[in-house]
């Protein structure tokens, strides 16, 4: 078993203890009588500490070229990948996801960091044909200041690097606060960058409760720009905060994500899609599928095939070889699960499979993974996020009442169809409601080059990732010289 030790805030270039003195337990949600570490318990005396820390530099880190800021992402990018297993042992450990997850997962930092360590090197602006025919008009991009990263759980690596990364390569600082359930793993992330050399004030770490950390970054006069991930009703909250002090904010929050199965779709695929989008990461991911429409003329098919996959699923601690999903990643999560599928009963929906806690694995927060039939759009677990291993199958005629049905609810992140039809590829790609739209591919799975985020209430209506990630790290200024 490793070392269970305490890590520190990271504030100005220093490993520091909280002015609290206290400390909060990270716990084996696959476990939970084992401690993964001890993360500083901060109050708000360190969260301004690190917001002034951030602030002093960022002047003079705005001043290094792109190309001298991304060669410290390129260093970090190394260390991160040359700590890799570790890393990832601790995210499976911290949270549940299993080894092979939080290995791609962690590699996937790597990759991220590397990508905008090239921003560095690209063009940052437009020249503008003047009017005037002696001057010279064109665009630049400055960065917002400091910026208040806030995340959530479910991708501890790769979260955290896909908001730091950017706002550091265009001349940002970076105060973070990260989930409390992953803050161990977020502290090794930060030793990379600090073992990588970035001048101290560049990057801070503050951990603690997200009512006083999380909110006070939000509140926080000096933060410029604040970066969230997480529930809706946090996101909102945080939105009001910066909105109320004219502060920038980008907000990445739930989903409800239904997959449509056409009566030409190859099911097997569908199968495979819908078991990994959903069920992966105990479907923990605001990309999961949670719906599952399937056209009447294969639903009993469908229906049949996916099952028989589901029974197949290993589920336990996902350290071990062999299991195909962990626990929900807290206690909280879990029960969270648990009254949705109880909800899902007795509105009338069919529980198919699964729906309890798997029996010898008490000392996890496991859940079955659950297929429910009979759904239809007006129950509670066709409505809300419910953030676990829960699939909602619900039958359809025609593509148009699918495409009716997967709009109808107050989320629009991510949606997936399958189908060999061009006609039906089509009208999905233009009638469906969400950021991201997937054909004959499951919802989940994020590329980190290109734009991500959501329509109606999933997102803030801002991208981040690629190089979408410009528009909110940065301002434009138009720029006119006449000589
Ligand atoms: N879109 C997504 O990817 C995610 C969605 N969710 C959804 O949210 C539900 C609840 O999960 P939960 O972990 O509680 O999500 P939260 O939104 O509560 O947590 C996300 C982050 O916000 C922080 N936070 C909490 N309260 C505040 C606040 N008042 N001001 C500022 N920051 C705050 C948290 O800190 P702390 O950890 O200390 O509480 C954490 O760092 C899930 O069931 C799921 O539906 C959850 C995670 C990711
Ligand atoms: O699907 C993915 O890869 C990313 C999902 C995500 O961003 C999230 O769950 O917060």
């Amino acid at each position: 078993m490793a070392e269970v030790c305490t890590y520190l805030n990271y504030i100005n270039g220093q490993w520091t203890a909280s002015s609290t003195g206290e400390v909060e337990a990270s716990i084996n949600p696959a476990n939970k009588h084992e401690i993964i570490g001890y993360v500083q318990k901060s109050a708000l005396p360190d969260l301004n500490q690190a917001v002034s820390s951030a602030k002093a530099m960022q002047k003079k880190w705005k001043k290094l070229s792109g190309n001298e800021r991304g060669n410290y992402l390129l260093k970090a990018a190394s260390i991160l990948e040359s700590r890799l297993d570790e890393i990832a042992e601790t995210m499976t450990r911290e949270m549940g996801k299993t080894l092979p997850e939080a290995k791609g997962e962690t590699a996937r930092g790597v990759a991220i960091l590397r990508y905008y360590a090239g921003e560095g090197l690209r063009s940052i602006g437009d020249v503008i044909p003047s009017t005037d025919s002696e001057a010279l008009m064109f665009t630049t991009r400055v960065p917002l200041g400091v910026i208040g990263v806030i995340t959530p759980w479910n991708f501890p690596v790769a979260i955290p690097i896909w908001k730091m990364a950017p706002a550091l390569i265009y001349g940002n600082t970076v105060v973070i606060k990260p989930a409390t359930e992953t803050a161990v793993t977020c502290a090794k992330i930060i030793e990379c960058l600090a073992e990588a050399g970035l001048p101290a004030g560049v990057v801070n770490l503050v951990t603690g409760a997200g009512s006083v950390i999380g909110q006070g970054l939000a509140d926080h006069p000096d933060v410029n720009g604040i970066t969230f991930t997480g529930s809706n009703e946090v996101g909102k909250r945080i939105g009001q905060a910066a909105l109320a002090r004219g502060a920038k904010y980008q907000l990445e929050m739930g989903g409800k994500n239904p997959v449509i199965v056409a009566n030409d779709a190859d099911l097997n695929v569908a199968v495979e899609a819908t078991l990994s989008g959903g069920l992966r990461s105990t479907g923990q991911k605001c990309t999961a599928t949670s719906r599952v429409i399937v056209q009447s003329g294969v639903y009993d098919a469908f229906k049949e095939k996916l099952l028989q996959k589901v029974k197949e699923i290993t589920v336990g601690d996902g350290m071990k070889d062999g299991i195909w999903m962990g626990p929900c990643a807290n206690e909280g999560q879990l029960r969270t699960v648990l009254s949705y599928i109880e909800k899902g009963i007795q509105e009338g929906g069919t529980l198919l499979y699964g729906g309890r806690q798997p029996q010898g694995l008490g000392n996890g927060f496991f859940v079955e993974p659950t297929v429910f039939d009979n759904v239809t759009g007006n129950m509670t677990i066709a409505q809300e996020e419910i953030f676990g291993p829960v699939l909602a199958l619900m039958k359809v005629e025609t593509i148009e009442e699918a495409l009716q049905l997967a709009n109808d609810v107050v989320f629009g992140l991510s949606a997936s169809i399958f189908t060999a039809n061009i006609g039906n590829m089509l009208t999905f790609i233009n009638e469906m409601d969400a950021g991201l739209v997937r054909i004959n591919a499951e919802s989940a799975g994020v590329e980190l080059q290109a734009p991500f985020g959501g329509m109606k209430q999933s997102s803030s209506h801002s991208r981040e990732q690629g190089r979408a990630a410009i528009e909110f790290f940065t301002s434009v200024k138009t720029v006119f010289v006449k000589a």
